[in-house]
């Protein structure tokens, strides 16, 4: 390509920087989201947040046979109903979730020249750090830097802020288990055993993503979006934040604002468990809103199966759900390199694998 023919993507600063540029009032056009109108711009709902399940693990486990399948049910209601949920008595210490917090924050604290260091050149790289989703091929930017990492099957960490591995390697095999216990509790909630779901996976070897993401206040907090409707890639994503609010999840026609439970793990299901439960348990669609008087910071780790698992609807299940693959099946890892490689834009990924049909009757 000749130089007069190049066009050279605009990839902007952190956001982290340009809300600390002295005067800042409002934002630059091309963070503006609210103009992209969209159909989601629907009233906010927040007096049904009572209703967002609440999920004791700890009943998950229990000797009482009794107890333990109800909780079952009401995991499985919860996938099926919200496709999200708070987890409490979960058993990981508090200390440890602050901790995770403080490391990532300590990273987002480094100098830009630090982190510029893993400005990525591919999606798939084991650590990115980067501002809004994708900013090479986006014509609107979110409010939004972040730190991704991959975790496991094999162990990646940037080696600064001191500390920072040994509670990121603490802290996400902590979620690993946590992660296989509310998997055996879904499989249990189809009708499946404990191990099933696990196993089909390769749960052993999990692709398990953390994503830090930063959210500096924002002059002009109501054209701005943090990040826009998407659903998430991987089986389950369990978020916990800095005490700040800002995370809607879309149910019932309507965007509800999370007011979590201190110390709780907020969780979303996502893309795989949908495929895999033939559209059962469908991922749950949640946006990210911003602020102009806090820095709102959310840690999420998304569990997938293995990067080499071929992901189709489970056999299992087909009789529950039609009889019919609603999905075709995709290597996680390609689907991974797909939804990280365009716009985050609702369910858009999923709908490429997600086989649609005339009505019955009609060809
Ligand atoms: O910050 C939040 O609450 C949402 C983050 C999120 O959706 C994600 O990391 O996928
Ligand atoms: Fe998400």
């Amino acid at each position: 390509m000749s130089a007069a023919t190049a066009t050279v993507h605009h990839i902007p600063m952190s956001v982290k920087a340009l809300s600390e540029s002295p005067g800042l009032t409002s934002i630059p056009s091309d963070y503006a989201f609210a103009s992209a109108a969209d159909d989601y711009d629907l009233p906010l709902y927040t007096k049904d947040h009572d209703s967002i399940p609440v999920i004791d693990f700890s009943l998950l486990l229990s000797e009482d046979p009794g107890r333990r399948s109800k909780a079952i049910v009401q995991l499985g209601r919860a996938c099926q109903d919200w496709g999200f949920f708070m987890v409490i008595n979960h058993g990981i210490p508090e200390t440890l979730m602050e901790a995770i917090i403080g490391v990532c924050r300590g990273f987002f604290d480094l100098s830009e020249d630090d982190k510029r260091e893993f400005h990525a050149k591919h999606v798939l790289d084991p650590i990115r750090f980067g501002t809004s989703f994708n900013a090479s091929v986006e014509k609107v930017f979110f409010w939004r830097d972040f730190l991704k990492v991959m975790v496991h099957p094999k162990f990646h960490s940037p080696s600064k802020p001191e500390n920072f591995s040994d509670v990121l390697s603490e802290y996400c095999e902590k979620v690993r288990n946590l992660v296989k216990g509310l998997l055996g509790g879904i499989s249990e909630s189809l009708g499946l055993e404990w191990e099933y779901l696990s196993k089909v996976l390769d749960m052993e070897s999990s692709l398990q993503i953390l994503t830090a993401n930063l959210y500096p206040p924002c002059p002009q907090p109501e054209l701005a979006m943090g990040m826009p409707p998407h659903s998430d890639h991987g089986l389950l994503t369990m978020l916990v934040q800095n005490g700040i609010g800002g995370l809607q999840v879309f149910h019932g026609g309507k965007w509800v604002m999370v007011d979590a439970i201190p110390g709780a793990f907020l969780v979303n299901t996502g893309d795989h468990l949908e495929i895999a439960t033939n559209g059962k348990y469908k991922s749950v669609l949640h946006r990210a809103v911003v602020n102009n008087h806090a820095t709102r910071m959310s840690i999420s780790v998304a569990s997938g199966p293995s990067p080499d698992t071929l992901v189709s609807p489970i056999e299992g299940l087909l009789e529950q759900t039609g009889n019919r693959a609603a999905y075709l099946g995709m290597k996680y890892k390609d689907y991974l390199e797909l939804q990280q490689s365009n716009v985050l834009d609702g369910k858009s990924c999923l709908d490429r694998v997600k086989i649609t049909r005339a009505p019955h009757g009609l060809i």
